[in-house]
């Protein structure tokens, strides 16, 4: 439910790289407008967040918060205190880098997602879109000719029967940055050596399909704190936890009707870091974040059996690690070896040690006094060597794997598909998912994908000459 755009560079550099202007964040704001129906809750003033920079009539909804927590005013106190924390009053203009109020898809209390937005009863039942529920797609096919992929095999019980589907136009694999390559490989499209040491047939070298995964790392970084009001005291209560259930059940009110993140920051190590020396900055500018900062009024995971707990959860927004996704098998059904790589290069270990000590930092500010009593499971004295043994023993994902079908120039001997989205040298063929991004945006990564989706239908569109 964290809506977040990341920065101006991010997209500018997707543009850059790809050499099409039109994935450049001011030659998306359209869609940005198109996909986003901002709303805010009624007794919400333009205080949180700055209405130049959103859509009121797009499909899917964008929302402030809606249930205050006890971290809200100090956290905003903060920003005040300490210079190195400025105020942000919208992390989405394209400019991100500061603290400030989350904004999440959140509708009327419930999540506002895809299924709910594009996917609504009134779309779903348009004559010409047919859904098939428990189908997987195992590959594309070749129809006729060599180069043409128009044909897509499926099974609807995992081990029955395949059939297939010819489109009459082009096939368009959205199949997220796992399902996509997985499919593309069982296809034969990919390395063909490495294919053919499989036992699959290569159809179509290109080296790059499953590689640059690219994921955003976490620490679930919590403190011990002196107040009553966080998660712990209804996770902790079956009966307080049944009334917030019930409540949220009948009214679509109370705590549960937010995303868990109030707050969230953006924000860089100095410039003038010692790692620059060794690694150029993994971010796309200087305006975008190397690390967020996500605060939240309780303990992620299983509380322990008494104390309150806040957290600020550092991640890594910009790495530089990257991951791969190969196969183990000729079969089709068989799930893929995923190689996440998280923290493989020496300078997100970097960032995610020095975003730790920002959330120290952020915490000793005079605004917690009395209220944060110490950090949980690590010190904040601690060593280098003592953060990193932390962070490896603690260190999780976002959930944004990105890039393994990544965009290149049209005609480059890298990446997977061309910048109208089309897999290279193929007819037929397309993916419109978070897999064509050649770098992760600086983001919770919800918000590139509805981007792709919705340019990809203008493309698609142009192609057959029907914008
Ligand atoms: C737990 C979790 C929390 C997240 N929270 C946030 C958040 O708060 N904010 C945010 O911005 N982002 C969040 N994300 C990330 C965001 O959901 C993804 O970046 C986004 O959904 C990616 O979109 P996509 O279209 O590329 O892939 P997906 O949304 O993954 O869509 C791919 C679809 O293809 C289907 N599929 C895959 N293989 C096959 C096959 N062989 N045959 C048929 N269908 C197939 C899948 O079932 C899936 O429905 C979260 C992700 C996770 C997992």
């Amino acid at each position: 439910m964290v809506y977040t755009r990341g920065s101006k560079e991010d997209y500018d550099r997707w543009a850059n790289v790809t050499g099409d202007d039109g994935w450049s964040w001011n030659q998306l704001i359209p869609y940005m407008k198109k996909n986003e129906r901002f709303t805010t809750p009624s007794n919400e003033t333009t205080r949180k967040f700055s209405p130049a920079v959103h859509g009121f009539n797009g499909i899917n909804t964008v929302s402030l918060q809606g249930f205050p927590t006890v971290i809200d005013s100090r956290v905003i106190q903060t920003t005040t205190e300490l210079a190195e924390f400025p105020f942000n009053l919208d992390m989405n203009s394209g400019y991100q880098l500061g603290i400030g109020w989350e904004q999440q898809t959140v509708k009327n209390g419930s999540r506002s997602s895809s299924a709910t937005s594009y996917l609504a009863p009134q779309f779903v039942s348009r004559p010409n879109l047919h859904v098939l529920l428990h189908a997987r797609v195992t590959r594309a096919l070749q129809t006729n000719s060599n180069n043409t992929f128009r044909t897509v095999e499926f099974v609807e019980d995992l081990g029955g029967e395949k059939f297939t589907l010819t489109a009459g136009k082009e096939v368009i694999l959205s199949a997220g940055s796992i399902g996509t390559p997985n499919i593309l490989l069982h296809s034969g499209i990919g390395n063909s050596s490495t294919l053919s040491s499989l036992g699959i047939e290569p159809v179509h070298n290109l080296p790059s399909v499953g590689q640059n995964l690219t994921d955003h790392a976490l620490i679930y970084l919590s403190f011990l704190v002196n107040s009553s009001g966080t998660w712990e005291d209804a996770e902790r209560n079956a009966t307080l936890a049944a009334e917030q259930l019930a409540q949220w059940n009948t009214t679509r009110t109370g705590p549960l009707i937010d995303s868990p993140t109030p707050q969230i920051g953006w924000l860089r190590v100095p410039d003038n870091s010692s790692i620059f020396k060794q690694f150029p900055d993994p971010a796309a500018g200087p305006n975008t974040a190397h690390y967020e900062l996500i605060f939240a009024s309780g303990l992620f995971g299983v509380p322990p059996p008494t104390g309150n707990f806040i957290s600020i959860v550092p991640a890594v927004v910009s790495p530089a690690s990257r991951g791969s996704l190969t196969l183990q098998s000729n079969d089709s059904l068989s799930a893929p070896l995923i190689d996440p790589n998280i923290l493989g290069s020496e300078i997100d270990l970097f960032i995610m040690r020095e975003a730790l000590k920002s959330a120290f930092r952020f915490a000793s500010a005079p605004a917690w006094q009395n209220f944060v009593i110490s950090p949980f499971g690590v010190n904040s004295t601690d060593s280098d060597d003592e953060l990193d043994e932390f962070i490896r023993e603690n260190g999780g994902s976002v959930f944004h794997p990105s890039g393994t079908a990544k965009m290149s120039p049209k005609g480059a001997n890298w990446g997977v598909v061309d910048p109208d989205l089309r897999v290279k040298g193929l007819d037929g063929l397309r993916v419109v998912d978070l897999s064509v991004a050649p770098f992760i945006p600086a983001a919770h990564t919800q918000f590139a994908a509805y981007m792709i989706g919705e340019r990809a239908s203008d493309l698609i569109k142009e192609a057959w000459g029907q914008l």
